[in-house]
């Protein structure tokens, strides 16, 4: 029973959220004009660079930082970057080009670093969106390139050696993997579709639950979704947003054999990145395969205290035994130190590449 005091402090409560969303509301407008200006003092100058990763990282790195909760960072940071998504909307809206269809996690990885204001253009391969961004058809492209359990994206690293784009920035997002279905249970579900490496990702949970069940891998998780929905026997192993886009029930949900199942996304442009203090640089290096070369390929960074966090090989398709390496640098290409050090690997090799230097990922939060 709510007496009479209780329900004066509600309206009260109610009054004053009302007075603090007219305030909200308000600054959010005249930020939103402010970024008007900052458009209008590009164009004057005759720039057209209205999206800057750099800043954005910033800006959002200090909404986390001066966060003392209640909500907490991950949540606050994606209210702010949706506000900023829609100021820069008002600057010049986007076109971001992704590994579709609608409702892959490539997707929810847009969404996650660029806001819910850019257009986001779903394409059916990764090769794809390296070229609608090469021809200018597409402002951004994001493509999956690692996954914490089942490794490289070997396409994305393939597609790299040959691209005219840069890498602007990384997304990392933790992917929880659910059953979705129009069967009405597990029982009804008689064949399961998904990518191959969500199957690898759920092996022991469809071992233990759906033993037995044909599983059949499918281009992606959005294409799986698709799919399903017109089924009723047949269930998807997908993310939230295709349960939401296709209107599937989720008959089990988080069914990833590891819970830290983490993707990282790399976002393709032409644009030059300024360093923003946290940042990392990806290099692609070819070498002559010689006793000891790997050894001297590292040593530079391990003399000079910089980290190389990540080092994959790919056969470089010249010759048979002859590999090209990815390597991650920590820190921006523009840095002394960070160059010294490409520039002593480079010594070594028969060829090197700057794929591009970026802002470092925030949080690997789901969306
Ligand atoms: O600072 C800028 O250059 C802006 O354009 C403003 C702003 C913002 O809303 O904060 C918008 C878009 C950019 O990507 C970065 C920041």
């Amino acid at each position: 029973m709510s007496t009479q005091s209780d329900d004066q402090a509600l309206s009260q409560a109610r009054e004053r959220i009302d007075t603090l969303d007219q305030q909200i509301q308000r600054l959010i407008a005249e930020r939103a004009g402010v970024a008007l200006d900052v458009a209008r003092i590009k164009q004057a100058q005759g720039r057209s660079d209205f999206y800057r990763p750099e800043r954005e990282a910033d800006v959002l790195r200090r909404v986390a930082e001066r966060n003392d909760g209640p909500l907490d960072d991950a949540t606050i940071t994606r209210i702010m970057r949706e506000v900023m998504s829609a100021c820069l909307a008002l600057e010049s809206p986007l076109k971001v080009a992704y590994l579709g269809p609608e409702g892959t996690y490539t997707q929810a990885a847009v969404y996650k670093h660029f806001g819910h204001s850019v257009k986001a253009i779903p394409l059916a391969a990764i090769d794809e969106i390296f070229r609608e961004v090469e021809a200018g058809n597409a402002d951004f492209g994001v493509v999956p390139v690692e996954n914490s359990t089942e490794g490289v994206v070997s396409h994305t690293l393939d597609q790299l050696v040959g691209s005219s784009l840069s890498i602007c920035g990384e997304v990392a997002l933790a992917v929880h993997h659910h059953l979705l279905s129009r069967a009405e249970d597990l029982a009804g579900v008689k064949r399961v579709v998904a990518h191959a490496q969500s199957l690898a990702q759920c092996r022991k949970w469809l071992d233990s639950h759906l033993p037995g069940v044909v599983r059949e891998a499918v281009a992606s998780n959005g294409e799986a979704a698709r799919m399903v929905a017109g089924e009723t026997q047949a269930a998807a192993i997908a993310g939230r947003a295709a349960s939401e886009f296709y209107e599937l029930a989720m008959l089990a949900s988080n069914i990833e054999d590891e819970p830290n199942n983490t993707t990282r996304f790399l976002v393709l442009g032409k644009q030059h990145v300024p360093a923003t203090g946290n940042d990392m640089t990806s290099i692609l290096v070819a070498i002559r395969n010689q006793p000891g070369m790997l050894h001297r390929l590292l040593t530079p960074g391990a003399e000079a205290g910089v980290d190389l966090t990540r080092i994959e090989s790919r056969p470089s398709r010249r010759q048979a035994w002859d590999y090209n390496f990815f390597i991650d640098i920590e820190g921006h290409a523009d840095e002394s130190r960070v160059r010294d050090v490409i520039a002593a690997i480079e010594s070594q090799a028969v060829m090197l590449k700057i794929l591009g230097s970026y802002p470092r990922a925030i949080g690997p939060e789901p969306v």
